[in-house]
């Protein structure tokens, strides 16, 4: 039997669509696997209910077919499901470490990502590296055909998640299939300033990194009281503020620590003004998966 935490994960941050992402501090999902000969899923915690045991439409199924390494592997969801935080990605990034330790199969980082990436191809219908890369690796990373680059990152977080369910299907069906050249332009210049920021710890510079002019936009129409919550947590001292993954989660970054109680309740707040319950996370760039317990 072997222990796997893998964090939560924030996709895109605003400008780096489908090529940045970063671990949190928490929620996580916490994986156990043990060697079977067939493999068998069963799904405890939050969402639970929404999560298919069939280990063919599971993402941490498709990660134990996919190594050849059946197992019976135990979920416990700490990261709703639908909910913009990698919830999927958790369990498959879980899953592989997890596996790769257990059947002893020695595979780089890199590899493991490839691997857990596979494990998301069973949600999405394309095989996504944006969440399992952090879930695995921890920090700020840069997904690309080409690799992946990571950076350690001390930024502190909140991403507040309201109670409405928005699937990565749906989002993705909303984003333009186009984009004009000031937007690109925009968008390259605000994903650079990102990316220096991450290298700073500045949160300036992320917080001003994360507007993006065409990918958050179509998305907010999915989710009530975006456009409130955005100016309520920017009023409470935010430097930035955009959709977390493919929403409904929203992701603020913060000046220091002691200011994130101050963002989470405007955040709440705005939300319940809208008729929507949420929950918020004051939380951290994190540390990727670990083994807790063999
Ligand atoms: N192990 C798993 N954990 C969670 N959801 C799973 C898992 N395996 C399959 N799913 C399915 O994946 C869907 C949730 O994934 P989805 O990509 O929509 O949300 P997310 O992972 O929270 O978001 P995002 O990728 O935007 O951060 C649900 O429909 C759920 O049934
Ligand atoms: N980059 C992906 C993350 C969610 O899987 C998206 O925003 O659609």
């Amino acid at each position: 039997m072997l222990t796997v935490r893998a964090p939560a994960t924030s996709a895109n941050l605003g400008s780096g669509f489908d090529v940045f992402g970063a671990a949190l501090g928490h929620p996580a999902d916490v994986v156990r696997v043990e060697r079977a000969s067939e493999t068998t899923i069963s799904v405890t915690g939050a969402g639970a209910e929404f999560v298919p045991t069939d280990p063919s439409e599971n993402t941490a199924g498709v990660v134990a077919r996919e190594l050849d390494a059946p197992a019976h592997i135990r979920i416990d969801k700490g990261v709703r499901p639908s909910s913009g935080l990698g919830s999927s990605a958790a369990s498959a990034a879980g899953a592989a470490v997890a596996l790769n330790e257990l059947y002893d199969r020695g595979l780089s980082d890199e590899e493991l990502v490839r691997l857990a990436a596979e494990g998301e191809a069973v949600v999405s219908g394309e095989a996504h590296a944006d969440n399992v890369a952090p879930s695995i690796l921890g920090g700020f990373t840069i997904v690309t055909d080409d690799g992946i680059t990571t950076m350690d990152a001390d930024l502190p977080v909140v991403v507040c998640l309201p109670d409405i369910v928005v699937s990565t299907r749906d989002a993705r069906g909303v984003v333009p299939e186009t984009v004009g050249m000031d937007q690109l332009v925009e968008t390259v210049g605000n994903a650079s300033t990102l990316v220096a920021g991450m290298a700073r710890d500045d949160p300036e510079l992320v917080g001003r990194g994360l507007t993006d002019p065409v990918v958050t936009p179509a998305r907010a129409e999915l989710v009530d009281g975006y456009d409130a919550v955005t100016e309520a947590a920017r009023e409470a001292g935010a430097t930035g503020v955009t959709i977390s993954g493919a929403g409904p989660g929203v992701l603020a970054v913060c000046r220091h620590r002691g200011q994130r109680r101050a963002v989470a309740s405007a955040m709440v707040g705005a939300f319940a003004d809208e008729g929507v319950d949420s929950f918020a996370y004051q939380t951290e760039i994190g540390r990727g998966a670990e083994i807790y317990r063999a």
